[in-house]
């Protein structure tokens, strides 16, 4: 609401624009006992920002619907869609920061997406929430009002894309939805950068590898991204789901794998096979807590020209190789990406 504040004050407060995109932070039980059974994607900007008044204290907040999704369902096309939308503002001199309402299943694959391809040191924050907001103890009013406080902060300036969830502050190159039934889902193995408490941010420590400003990436250069599939990894497991996914095309294939990204002697021939038909073959770890591949420990991967995903999780592992292959075909190139980023 304008008319709150006196134009001098109003002229002082950071510009910050909410896209918003859908998931539980949009969502609507039926009652407000339903804290895990609801529709996501339901509201709409105007409302969300309508219904955390106090935002205006921090910033001019204006909203953009760009999706209207729950996150399981985002695609290429939308990732795309939204780096090209979040760039056009990054641009613009009278926005200071930006914050993405996202669907909790994928927004770490979004934050680091953008993390690699937004060339900004303006502060971009992506919040969503674990609770629509009709449930008793909904997170996403203070979700969103702590990723406005970020966003809107010079100090979160050239820190990589940022994610605020349960008053923390965390890379979104390391963070990871690591529980789904508790508002402190969101958890990096190299812990928070920081805490967001009562609208202030208390920084603790900083992203080391290269992001935004620093990347070689830039979503204003990137206008399609290659088929990317990953390949789960278990006791018993055959070379099916590899092969297969080759066959639809997939230019690289993440082996989520148990333990250092270890592959059954039953994969590994199948694995050597697409990597001389041309496919990347990259091993990455299923490890809940966050894995960690070594080179050339468990496979030789020197000798079969296979890449690692170093600690990225799967997913991860699978917006770096697709970012990566607009650049390169080369696994070297792309081993070192994986180091970089
Ligand atoms: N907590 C959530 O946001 C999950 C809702 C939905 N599955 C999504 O990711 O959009």
């Amino acid at each position: 609401d304008t008319a709150e504040q006196p134009p001098q004050q109003k002229s002082k407060l950071a510009n910050v624009v909410i896209l918003a995109t859908g998931g539980t932070i949009a969502g609507a039980g039926a009652s407000t006992a339903n804290s895990a059974t609801y529709q996501a994607a339901k509201v709409g900007v105007d409302k969300l920002i309508a219904g955390v008044p106090e935002l205006a204290t921090l910033a001019n907040v204006r909203g953009e619907q760009v999706l209207q999704i729950a996150s399981e369902s985002i695609t290429n096309e939308n990732l795309l869609q939204l780096g090209k939308r979040v760039a056009e503002l990054a641009d613009s001199p009278d926005v200071d920061g930006i914050v993405i309402t996202h669907g909790t299943d994928t927004l770490e694959e979004t934050a680091y997406f953008l993390n690699l391809v937004e060339k900004t040191e303006k502060p971009i924050v992506v919040v969503g929430s674990m609770r629509p907001g009709t449930a008793m103890s909904a997170d996403g009013m203070l979700n969103l009002y702590n990723a406005v406080a970020v966003a809107s902060n010079p100090e979160s300036k050239g820190k990589g894309v940022l994610v605020t969830m349960n008053d923390e502050i965390q890379s979104g190159r390391d963070v990871s939805k690591m529980i789904n039934i508790k508002t402190e889902a969101f958890k990096s193995p190299w812990g928070a950068l920081g805490m967001v408490v009562e609208g202030k941010s208390y920084w603790f420590r900083l992203p080391a590898k290269r992001h935004t400003q620093n990347s070689e990436f830039d979503i204003r250069q990137i206008s399609s991204l290659p088929q990317v599939d990953i390949a789960y990894a278990y006791g018993n497991v055959n070379d099916t789901a590899y092969k297969a996914l080759a066959q639809s095309g997939a230019k690289a294939i993440i082996h989520a794998g148990t333990g250092n990204g270890s592959v059954s002697s039953k994969v590994v021939p199948a694995l050597q096979a697409l990597r001389k038909d041309g496919v990347q073959i990259i091993r990455s770890s299923h490890v809940n807590a966050g894995g960690f591949v070594l080179r050339n420990a468990e496979q030789p991967d020197d000798k079969y020209d296979w890449v690692v995903a170093h600690d990225l999780n799967p997913q991860k592992a699978r917006i770096l190789a697709m970012v990566g292959l607009t650049k390169t075909n080369d696994s070297k190139e792309l081993q070192r990406m994986f180091w970089e980023y």
